[in-house]
């Protein structure tokens, strides 16, 4: 098996053999993590260890602090330590299953990455072996056929096709060239298999695309996100409060004349702070990272996974994203009476330097139409096409200019050079814009003689997709670079919120911060480089793989398989993130209240406030440690939900809120009752309390 099919399996089903082992380790790491080091990041379950310490003291010296009421205090206190110990351990066990399905992918992508030697150009032209270590960026390689590349960079001399499964899984070999935007990017652990090529390294050792790859699944640099953050700090307030509020009974213990002793003390602590979401917390944010990279998409930090969730507003360009994107020419439509094979002989002259898949079925459909040229295409030079522009075309030796492009482009083009404009193109215009294509006027100096007419179809389904959006609170807005009446009829079948048509690349930033000067907050897709300020500038930018440095440089999150609607799948688990953390939050927390009346009889045993005991345990030993057996189990029981998330619902986010707080806060008031009820039957039949 060659290391990317490997990758590629990992990453789409995970056997099951694997995963015994990855308990295994997980199971390893959790006794590891009791490391005092790492326990502290944790303030909720920091309190629980030092608990366990405290229990184990008592259990040691039964009258460590102060003479003990019970009758078998060792036992009791033992069971205690037993069960607190293992309440961490199943915390740490959480996050290891967490981390190590990360591990996974990282040993199969470590193994795509080579640690080969490079061919480095001196100044010289000679060629010198150096270990790719040693490559720096702005450093120029050779590599020839069958070689993995060794670093990150830009192409910029020669042709050759490279496999790039080790990155995208995709086996189909990718043309490389310098020059276009898209083709002269290649990334180091991918493989050149014909030709050769000299490459510009863009990245240091260490820095490259498979290098961040690593580092991100294995969380190496998962930094806890403003909201995780936000929720540690609440939780350990919690916890500080129940802390005051327990610290306060040994005194009104003493008052009541009802002695309570230290291990019941720290069991009720225990009980009732929320042990629950902190020992899952990290387990969450870990899987929610995880399950983005399942999607084949790299997200560069947490922070942006979840900035999915809470999406406002998608902005999605048309072609390629809304539209299956192979914008391929129909039709050409000749104006202002010019001959069927004028038109083809001036539409192959537009294209001939024209790498787009635009320009190649021009040049296709206008050899089939038998138009031949008759220069010298050395003698001329080919204009390459901007979206600031919006055309391309070729000019010839003798100052002749021949240009194709957006319809209003090459009129004001004709324009400036006094040429005549006629209603017939405004009519074909119009015409070809109605179905939904883009329409390519088509010059020679001031010369209009057609219309282009480039088809493109929309993706099957993506209507279904905006309507899921909608629901979900999301406004969703087409961005395009065509005209008017084509985004139009687009946007109406393809079912978006709202459309902007002749969009330049300053209109994506401005649209951008328009939106966030609303509040709102803004995904975008794209791949162009003209893409990546509006990229940068979005709260989540997803750049494809196909797409160039820059644009990937720019976003926060990379599509390995440049599929623009997979943002609708990464929102959705953001979303879920989101959920899922608040899901369990308020499981947690009311779990409380069954724990607090399981465990309150106990400490008040001492005066007989029996009909306190509203659940019926058989004893005041019982109960506590029913309770917090309970507490412990109730964290492994719930890892799996943790892991893959609570099952999302197109729902807005209020309606989600309150369907949660009814499923988890409710379930998580009664379930515990019952459980309790049932862990205390069992401990009572098989002797322990
Ligand atoms: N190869 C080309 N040569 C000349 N003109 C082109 C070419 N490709 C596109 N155009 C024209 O330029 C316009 C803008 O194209 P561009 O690809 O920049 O659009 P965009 O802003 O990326 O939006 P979208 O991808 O949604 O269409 C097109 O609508 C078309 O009229
Ligand atoms: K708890
Ligand atoms: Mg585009």
């Amino acid at each position: 098996m060659t290391p990317s099919t490997k990758l590629r399996q990992e990453r789409k089903h995970k056997p099951k053999a694997k995963s015994a082992g990855l308990y295994k380790r997980a199971f390893q790491q959790a006794f590891v993590k009791l490391h005092p080091r790492n326990m502290l990041k944790n303030p909720v379950m920091f309190v629980v260890w030092l608990g366990t310490i405290i229990t184990a003291l008592v259990t040691i010296a039964p009258n460590l602090f102060g003479a003990t009421p019970g009758d078998n205090p060792r036992l009791f206190n033992g069971l205690i330590t037993l069960i607190l110990f293992f309440t961490i351990v199943f915390a740490n066990f959480a996050e290891a299953v967490a981390e190590g399905r990360g591990k996974a992918q990282a040993d199969a992508l470590r193994s795509a990455k080579s640690d080969a030697k490079a061919k480095k150009l001196l100044a010289d032209g000679s060629i010198q072996e150096v270990s790719s270590t040693a490559l720096r960026r702005g450093d120029q390689i050779k590599v020839i056929a069958g070689d993995v590349i060794p670093a990150d960079g830009e192409v910029i001399k020669g042709v050759a096709s490279v496999d790039e499964s080790a990155i995208t899984g995709e086996s189909a070999p990718v043309l490389k060239e310098p020059g276009s935007d898209i083709a002269s990017s290649v990334t180091g652990g991918t493989r050149i298999t014909s030709d050769e090529l000299i490459i510009r390294v863009t990245a240091d050792p260490g820095q490259g695309f498979i290098d961040r790859m690593i580092g991100l699944v294995e969380g190496a640099s998962r930094s806890k996100t403003p909201n995780e953050i936000a929720l540690t700090v609440l939780l350990a307030v919690l916890t500080q409060v129940f802390l005051v509020v327990i610290a306060t009974l040994p005194t009104v213990s003493v008052y009541i004349n009802s002695p309570i002793s230290i291990a019941v003390l720290i069991a009720l602590l225990v009980a009732l702070i929320p042990t629950t979401i902190g020992g899952l917390l990290s387990a969450i944010g870990i899987a929610g990272m995880d399950r983005v990279a399942q999607f084949n998409v790299i997200a560069t930090s947490g922070r942006a996974v979840e900035a999915c969730g809470d999406i406002n507003t998608l902005i999605l360009d048309k072609t390629g994203t809304i539209t299956l994107g192979n914008r391929l020419a129909e039709e050409f439509i000749p104006v202002n009476g010019h001959s069927m094979e004028k038109v083809a002989k001036v539409a192959l002259e537009s294209s001939i330097f024209d790498e787009t898949p635009e320009g190649k079925s021009i040049v296709k459909l206008a050899e089939k139409l038998g138009a031949k040229l008759d220069f010298d295409p050395k003698q001329a030079e080919g204009i390459e096409f901007s979206a600031k522009t919006r055309m391309s075309g070729t000019d010839l030796a003798n100052e002749v200019q021949i240009r194709k492009g957006a319809v209003d482009a090459i009129k004001g083009f004709v324009r400036s050079r006094n040429g005549k404009l006629t209603s017939e193109l405004d009519i074909t215009f119009e015409r070809i814009s109605r179905l939904g294509g883009t329409p390519l006027a088509l010059c020679k100096n001031d010369e209009i003689y057609g219309v282009i007419y480039l088809k493109d179809i929309i993706k099957p389904g993506i209507r279904e997709r905006f309507d899921q959006m909608r629901r979900m609170g999301i406004k969703t807005i087409m961005l395009t670079g065509d005209n008017r009446i084509t985004a139009s009829v687009i946007a109406e079948e393809a079912g978006v919120d709202d459309f902007i048509a002749e969009a330049t690349p300053e209109d994506k930033i401005e649209v951008i911060r328009t939106e966030q000067a609303q509040g709102k907050l803004v995904a975008m897709t794209g791949d162009g480089t003209n893409d990546a300020p509006a990229l940068a500038q979005a709260n989540v930018g997803v750049a494809m793989n196909t797409g160039t440095q820059a644009a990937k440089e720019a976003a926060n999150m990379v599509d390995l398989d440049s599929d623009p609607t997979k943002l609708i799948d990464i929102v959705t688990i953001g979303k879920q993130l989101l959920i899922t953390r608040g899901a369990l939050t308020t499981f947690s927390v009311a779990n409380d209240i069954a724990k607090y009346f399981a465990i309150l009889p106990a400490i008040f045993a001492g005066i007989g406030v029996g009909t306190l005991n509203i659940m019926g345990l058989a004893s005041t030993q019982s109960a506590v440690l029913s309770a917090l057996i309970y507490n412990a189990l109730v964290i492994p029981a719930l890892i799996p939900l943790a892991l893959t998330g609570v099952k999302f619902r197109p729902l807005t986010a209020d309606q989600l809120l309150q369907r949660n707080i009814f499923i988890y806060g409710l379930g998580g008031v009664l379930i515990p009752f019952f459980a309790i009820k049932i862990i205390d039957v069992l401990i009572v039949s098989i002797g322990l309390a």
